[in-house]
């Protein structure tokens, strides 16, 4: 089994993260909290309490994690692709697998990385959703120190179990929309470098943006579903399923809740997946 594909998803996974932590940080919150108006409103309150510092706040778990994760989903995709086509990474642009093969090998890249990423997403969902102050002397101290804290605290108030609160939901999410993510990618680059050549570096950051906007949009309605069940603990309204979350959230909030979060998503998978895509290409051709 080739693992160039693993490492490249590995590098390539941590640049994109670091670039969209901000942008998933008032993601989350607008998700999950009522107390914010909007994207501006977020960004100011969390600066204005927290410092920069704030947007940043559970990113050191998700930089070792997404890393793992992009890996799996990388190597997984790559090489289901392989096994489906009979064809190297290095040999797909002068022989491209089918759309339908892409959108397979998508799915299965997604479904594996699942059980990697949910208690990873969910530790940082909980910490993101701290919105207490550091800085403050005096403040009441956040419920979870840190990531090892967060991830002790809900095996013991929750049980192991506790750890993959929301995972299905995720499942959900992940499989069918990162078909739609490596098919909008391989799509994007063969418009414009359709005969067999690499695609330019200025085309593979587009795609890549693209397909990360696209993949993203069609994956917010569960993406909000996902982090409210992972909120779901002791403290927070416990749901009986993904359906009943959403018939409650829809409910109580409009339908305009299955789309909280959509418009910062897309400005965040910009940026992230064109990074992401550019430096796995690149990484790939120079070990190729
Ligand atoms: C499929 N879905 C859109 C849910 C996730 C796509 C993940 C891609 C990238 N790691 C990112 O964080 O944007």
């Amino acid at each position: 089994m080739p693992v160039e594909e693993f490492v490249a998803g590995w590098i390539s996974g941590a640049l994109g993260l670091v670039l969209g932590h901000p942008f998933d940080t008032v993601k989350v919150r607008l998700q999950t909290q009522t107390t914010y108006r909007g994207i501006i409103d977020c960004m100011v309150k969390t600066y204005r309490h927290e410092s920069l510092l704030g947007f940043f706040k559970g990113m050191s778990f998700p930089i070792a994690s997404i890393a793992v994760v992009n890996s799996i989903l990388f190597g997984v995709y790559s090489n289901t692709l392989l096994a489906l086509t009979a064809t190297s990474h290095q040999e797909r642009r002068a022989q491209p697998p089918s759309y339908r093969h892409v959108f397979i090998a998508g799915c299965t890249g997604g479904f594996v990385q699942v059980y990697c990423l949910a208690p990873f997403d969910l530790i940082k969902v909980r910490l993101q959703n701290q919105t207490e102050s550091r800085a403050r002397p005096g403040s009441p101290p956040p419920r979870y120190r840190g990531p090892v804290h967060c991830a002790a605290s809900i095996c013991q108030e929750e049980g192991p179990r506790g750890l993959f609160r929301g995972a299905w939901a995720l499942t959900l999410r992940d499989t069918p929309t990162l078909g739609i993510y490596f098919v909008t990618y391989e799509w994007l680059c063969r418009q414009s470098a359709p005969d067999g050549q690499n695609p330019s570096s200025a085309t593979v950051l587009v795609a890549g943006g693209f397909a990360g906007i696209t993949s993203w949009a069609v994956a917010t309605p569960l993406d909000v579903i996902k982090s409210r069940m992972q909120m779901a603990g002791p403290k927070h309204r416990v749901y009986r399923g993904v359906l009943d979350c959403m018939a409650r959230s829809a409910r109580q909030e409009g339908l305009g809740v299955f789309f909280r979060g959509l418009t910062i998503n897309s400005a965040r998978a910009f940026p992230v997946n064109a990074v992401t895509f550019l430096s796995y290409e690149h990484l790939l051709r120079w070990w190729g």
